[in-house]
C-alpha cells in the first residue's frame, strides 16, 4: 500500500472543489490515492480588502506549506498565483482550462444590454470595474468581495441589494452554480483576468516522481495559451488585482496550430481602454505574450497602471478580488 499523497487546499468551497476534482483525476490516471490537507491563509482569516493584505495572501501558506514538506502538492486558481515563481517550486501540470468568460448574474433574468441607466453592478475586480465603464453605460459599479455565494447573494438572497453582480464563470461550473448566470459576457466586451479558468498543479522541484506523475494531468493547449497571457501580466509589471486583461485563444491555422492572444489595460474609470491582438505559434507563446505587452506599453499602457498606483513588480498584490 503506498500512502496517499497529501494535497493542501484552503478551505473555501471552490479551493475544495477544485482540489477534489484534481484529486479524482489523479487517482483515475494513476491509481495513487490522494489525501486534502486543508490549509489555512491569511487570506482567508482576514476581511479587509484584498489590496491592504499584500502579495499572495491565497497562496504562500500553502507555498510555504509545500516547502516545509506538510503537503506534497497544492492546487491553485492559476489567476491568482504571484507572476514570479516560487523558489524550489515547479507548476507540474496545468489542466484542462474551464471556460474563461465571465459571467453575470442578473435580477429578473437581465442580459449586460437589458441592465438600465443607473443599475448597480458588483464587482471587486478593478479590471472588470474598468470593462464595465468602458461600456458607458452609466452602470454604477459597485465594489464587493466575499465567497461565490456571498456575491450570489447580493443579487439573488433575500437580502439582495444589486442588480447584478459579475464573476468567473469557471468558479460558478466547479461550485455547481451556472444556473444562476443571466448571460456569459463576450470577451469583445469584457475580456477575462490572464489565466481565468486555469488551474496551476504545483510541487516541490526536487520531488521528480512526483513532477513526473502529476505531469498526466497537463493539457498542452491549456498551458500554451496561460503562458501567453501570464507573459504579458508580467511584462506589463503587473499584479492580478491590474486592470489588465488577457485571452489566449488556439485554433487551426493555415500553418498548423496557432495561438491567437488578446491583451488590453484599462484605465479604472472606462476612459481609456487599449486593445491589441497577435498570433504566433503555441511554441511561441512566452513570446507572443511579451510582444503584446510591449506593443500596450508603447501607446502607453504604463501610464494608465500607473494611475492606479501601479509601482513595479515589487507591490504586485494577488488574491481574490474577483
Ligand atoms: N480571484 C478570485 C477567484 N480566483 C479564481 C476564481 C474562479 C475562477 C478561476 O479559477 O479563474 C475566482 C472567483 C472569480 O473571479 O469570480
Amino acid at each position: 500500500m503506498t500512502a496517499p499523497l497529501r494535497l493542501g487546499t484552503r478551505g473555501s468551497a471552490l479551493a475544495m472543489a477544485q482540489s477534489g476534482h484534481v484529486a479524482e483525476a489523479l487517482t483515475a490516471a494513476t491509481g495513487r490515492p490522494v489525501e486534502l490537507v486543508e490549509v489555512v491563509t491569511a487570506g482567508d482569516r482576514s476581511t479587509a480588502p484584498v489590496h491592504r493584505l499584500g502579495v499572495g495572501v491565497f497562496v504562500s501558506a500553502l507555498r510555504d506549506a509545500l516547502t516545509a514538506r506538510e503537503i506534497d502538492f497544492a492546487v491553485h486558481s492559476y489567476k491568482d498565483l504571484p507572476t514570479a515563481g516560487a523558489p524550489g517550486l515547479h507548476i507540474a501540470a496545468v489542466p484542462t482550462r474551464q471556460d474563461p468568460r465571465d459571467a453575470l448574474v442578473a435580477k429578473d433574468g437581465r442580459t449586460l444590454a437589458e441592465l438600465p441607466p443607473g443599475a448597480r453592478v458588483g464587482t471587486g475586480a478593478l479590471r472588470r470595474i474598468a470593462q464595465l465603464h468602458a461600456l458607458g453605460m452609466q452602470l454604477e459599479v459597485t465594489p464587493i468581495r466575499g465567497n461565490v455565494d456571498t456575491r450570489l447573494g447580493r443579487v439573488l438572497g433575500p437580502e439582495a441589494d444589486l442588480d447584478a453582480v459579475v464573476l468567473a464563470r469557471a468558479g460558478l461550473a466547479r461550485l455547481g452554480r451556472t444556473d444562476a448566470i443571466t448571460e456569459t459576457l463576450d470577451p469583445m466586451l469584457m475580456l477575462p483576468a490572464p489565466a481565468q479558468g486555469a488551474l496551476a498543479v504545483e510541487c516541490r522541484i526536487d520531488d521528480q516522481d512526483l513532477v513526473e506523475l502529476l505531469g498526466v494531468l497537463d493539457h498542452a493547449p491549456s498551458r500554451a495559451a496561460v503562458v501567453a497571457e501570464r507573459a504579458l501580466l508580467a511584462t506589463l509589471e503587473a499584479g492580478c488585482s491590474a486592470p489588465v486583461a488577457a485571452y489566449g485563444e488556439l485554433a487551426e491555422g493555415d500553418a498548423g496550430e496557432e495561438i491567437y492572444l488578446r491583451g488590453a489595460v484599462i484605465s479604472p474609470d472606462g476612459t481609456r481602454d487599449l486593445r491589441l491582438s497577435r498570433t504566433g505559434t503555441p511554441a511561441d507563446a512566452a513570446e507572443i505574450g511579451k510582444a503584446l505587452a510591449a506593443e500596450l506599453l508603447e501607446l502607453g499602457a504604463d501610464s494608465i497602471l500607473g494611475q492606479e498606483g501601479h509601482a513595479g513588480p515589487g507591490t504586485q498584490q494577488f488574491g481574490s478580488t474577483e
